[in-house]
Order: structure tokens, then sequence, then C-alpha cells
């Protein structure tokens, strides 16, 4: 055993490779197509734009949830033609099972409170941040995952739920330094779709491919929805209609068309008189265009936009009462969001809002003699022990160390030198005044 254990650490580096490259032994050093590295820059702003996610589900008091990347594939199959579950990144894992990296968090989020059933009190509030994938032919060269945060209350049949979401949402812009006049939130309902479908009686199963068809409305030319909407059998004055109707940007055209004490139109009014309370009035407006393009919504949507039409939406969500049934349990009314960490990342770029991202670290120990190694580690575990972010630094020339504490923005240098060590005494220099002194070792702060 030896021998081989012996043999396979002699390889040398060549064949080290040739265990784990391709034929010339070169590792392709990049990730998979469609992902992304974080090196230490770009993960500081990740870790960064995660807090401010983190600090405002602690404002609005959700409690945070994990679940595994990894789901049984059978919790996004779903008929309605929707792109995410056509991208499905889905495979056989060597038990034989039907698994996919997950495409989003909420069917996640609904299998955990059925499984968790009557151990929970109602409404449940929670959030959750994780990565999510689609499997998208490279052609367009889209990413295949990205981050989200999501934030879904369980058990509030009243818009006050998507009242609280839409704050949510607005906080985390707000501790971004974005405004109202830079981004936006379309607000919509699906009742109003359900109400135009019903002033034509099409029937219901056709409304949920008709959301995800309208859904395109903005990504494809009219002509394009109505030839789609008119191949689900709809009549053409019924496609005039959804058309006309979802062209409405006002809530009092809107009700003029679908009649008082609609539903929606209630709906609407509440969360539009709610948003005045809360201060966020400014950031929505209504626009019945907005359908979201997931097969399970059932009222009000949203999604946030930026004002000048250069990206994508930022993040969206909306209602769905009705996605635990087909999970097989009782339903719960349940609302929730998604917001992603790619387009609100180049968002900040284009309005110069990106945070300072470089390092800073408290103290840089460096001794200056081998023979002070010993001193230099008793030194700074001191210091860590008071809670200073220490670099251990050695075997490099003095002008290297002043160039490093410039790079990392350290606030002090710790020089452990001979003559100061005798009278157990340290050297400390101040980098950002050049103040340079003495202090007893043991009294280092
Ligand atoms: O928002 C759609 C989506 C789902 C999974 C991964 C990526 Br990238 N985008």
């Amino acid at each position: 055993l030896f021998s081989s254990a012996a043999s396979s650490s002699t390889l040398t580096h060549g064949d080290a490779a040739s265990t784990h490259g391709d034929a010339d032994g070169v590792v392709d050093v990049n990730p998979p197509r469609g992902t992304r590295d974080f090196p230490p820059e770009d993960m500081r702003l990740r870790t960064w734009l995660f807090d401010q996610f983190r600090e405002v589900s602690r404002l609005m008091a959700f409690e945070e949830v994990d679940f595994p990347v990894l789901e049984s594939e059978a919790l996004f199959i779903r008929k309605a033609g929707e792109e995410i579950t056509q991208q499905l990144y889905n495979f056989e894992d060597k038990g034989g099972r039907r698994v996919v990296l997950r495409p989003e968090i909420t069917p996640s989020l609904a299998r955990l409170v059925i499984k968790q059933g009557k151990s929970v009190s109602l409404p449940l509030k929670w959030f959750t941040i994780g990565q999510c994938w689609r499997y998208e032919r490279m052609t367009r060269g889209r990413r295949r995952e990205h981050y989200q945060w999501n934030m879904d209350i369980f058990g509030v049949p009243k818009v006050r739920a998507e009242a609280e979401l839409l704050h949510a949402i607005v906080l985390l812009f707000q501790r971004l330094g974005i405004t109202s006049s830079d981004v936006g939130i379309r607000v919509s309902s699906r009742k109003v779709l359900q109400a135009v479908l019903n002033m034509y009686y099409i029937p219901e199963h056709l409304f949920t491919e008709v959301c995800v068809i309208v859904d395109k409305l903005g990504k494809m030319t009219r002509e394009e929805i109505e030839k789609e909407l008119v191949s689900t059998g709809l009549s053409s004055e019924a496609v005039q209609g959804i058309i006309n109707v979802l062209s409405l940007k006002s809530l009092s055209k809107l009700e003029e068309v679908l009649g008082s004490g609609v539903e929606a139109v209630a709906d609407l009014k509440k969360l539009f008189s709610f948003a005045e309370q809360y201060g966020y009035a400014d950031w929505i407006c209504f626009d019945a265009s907005v359908v979201r393009g997931l097969a399970y919504y059932t009222g009000i949507v949203f999604e946030a936009f930026d004002r000048e039409g250069k990206l994508r939406a930022i993040c969206g969500g909306g209602r769905y009462d009705r996605l635990l049934s087909t999970f097989g349990s009782e339903d719960i009314p349940a609302c929730g969001f998604g917001f992603g960490d790619a387009v609100i990342v180049e968002l900040l770029k284009e309005k110069g809002l990106l945070p300072d991202m470089s390092r800073q670290i408290d103290d840089i120990v460096f001794p200056l003699d081998e023979e002070l190694e010993g001193p230099a580690s008793s030194i700074a575990s001191s210091l860590r022990k008071k809670g200073r972010s220490v670099d251990l630094v050695e075997d490099k020339r003095l002008k290297w160390v002043f160039k490093h504490a410039e790079r990392i923005n350290a606030s002090r240098l710790i020089l452990v030198g001979n003559s100061e060590w005798e009278r157990g005494m340290v050297r400390v220099k101040i980098l950002s005044t050049r103040e340079e002194f003495e202090v007893k070792a043991g009294e280092l702060e």
C-alpha cells in the first residue's frame, strides 16, 4: 500500500496534470460554460450585496431558510410552456432518480412548508439567498446560473402581503442609493387577465397558457403574440380584447373596462393606498401588461425596471395562492419575489453606485529577523483575540511590506525588531498619519 501511495505521491507535475487534464495535460482553468468564479474582489462585492439583502430581511422580520440546490425534477414539471421549465438543468443520478439543479426557489419553499405541516404557525415570512440554474443553449451566451434573494409570505390572503414585499424591495433599492427616478415597479394582477378571459367566456384551462404567452409582450412583436394567442384557440375578438386591456396604464380606465366591484380593481386600489401609507407610492405604477412568466401566479404581480429601459427586469414576483395544491397539499395563500444578483450590479455600475470594494486590514505584524518570528506570532495572536484583523508577514523585504500595507489598506504596521524586543517593546507605524512610536508589546491594543 505504502509503495503505491509513495509512487502516486512521486507523480511529477506533468503526470499529475495528465491524470486530471486532457491529452496535452493542460487543465481548462475556466469554470463550466455560463458559470462564474468569484475571486476576492468580486466576492467582496457579492458579500456586500448579500449583506444588504440580509439586512432588509432582518428589518422586515423574515426568517432565513435554505434548501439543497439539487431537487427532484418532479417539483418543476409544469405544462404551461414556461421558459424556465424548458431550460431545466436536469439529469438522472446514479440511483436512477430524475433530479435538477433548481431553476427557482419558490417550489422548494412550498415543499418545505408542506413538509413542516402543522408544526409551523402562519403567517410565515421566510427568505433565502440561493444559486439557481438553467440549461440554455449557449447561442445567446447567457449565464446558466445566478444567485437569487427570495422573500416569501405564507398564510396572508390579503394584499397586505404584497404591500410588505414591495416595501422590502424599496428598502433594498434605497440602501443601495437607487431612487424612484432610477427605478420603477410595475404592478398589476393576473385577475385582470382572468376577468378579460371571463368576458369572452374563455375556458379556465387556457388561463395559465395565455399568461405565459402574454408575458412575452415587449420581448416579441404584437403580431407574434397575437398569433400565439390565436393558436391556443382564442377568437381574434378575444385576442384584441386581451391586447387592448393589457395596454392600460390607468386603474380608473381599467375600472371602466372591467366594471366596478371587480376583485382585480379592488385589490390594486387597496395596494396603491397602502403604498401611500408606507411612503413608496412614487416607486410603483399600474401597468396591465405585467403578468410575469411563471405559471403559478394567481393575483397581484410586479416587476422592478430601470426607467432608462436599458436592462432586463431587476426583480419580480407575485401572489401564488394555488401552488401547494399542485403538490397534492392543502392550499395556503402565498406571495413572494425573486431578486437576482446580476442585473442589479449592472444597474449600480450604470449609476456609478458600486461601493468601494478594496480590502481593509487593521494590522500587519512583521518580524525584522527570523528569530523574532516567535514573538511576532504571540503579538498577532493577542491582537486577533482583541478582534483586530492581523496579516502576519515574513520572509519579505521591508520595502515590499510597506507596499503591501498600502495595497491592503492596513491601518497599522507593527514591526518586531531586535533592539526594541530586548526592551519588551515593538515599533508601531500609523499608516494614515505616518506617526511612529514604540509600545510595550504586552500593552498593544
Ligand atoms: O431568471 C431566470 C434564471 C433562472 C436560473 C438561472 C438564471 Br442565470 N436565470
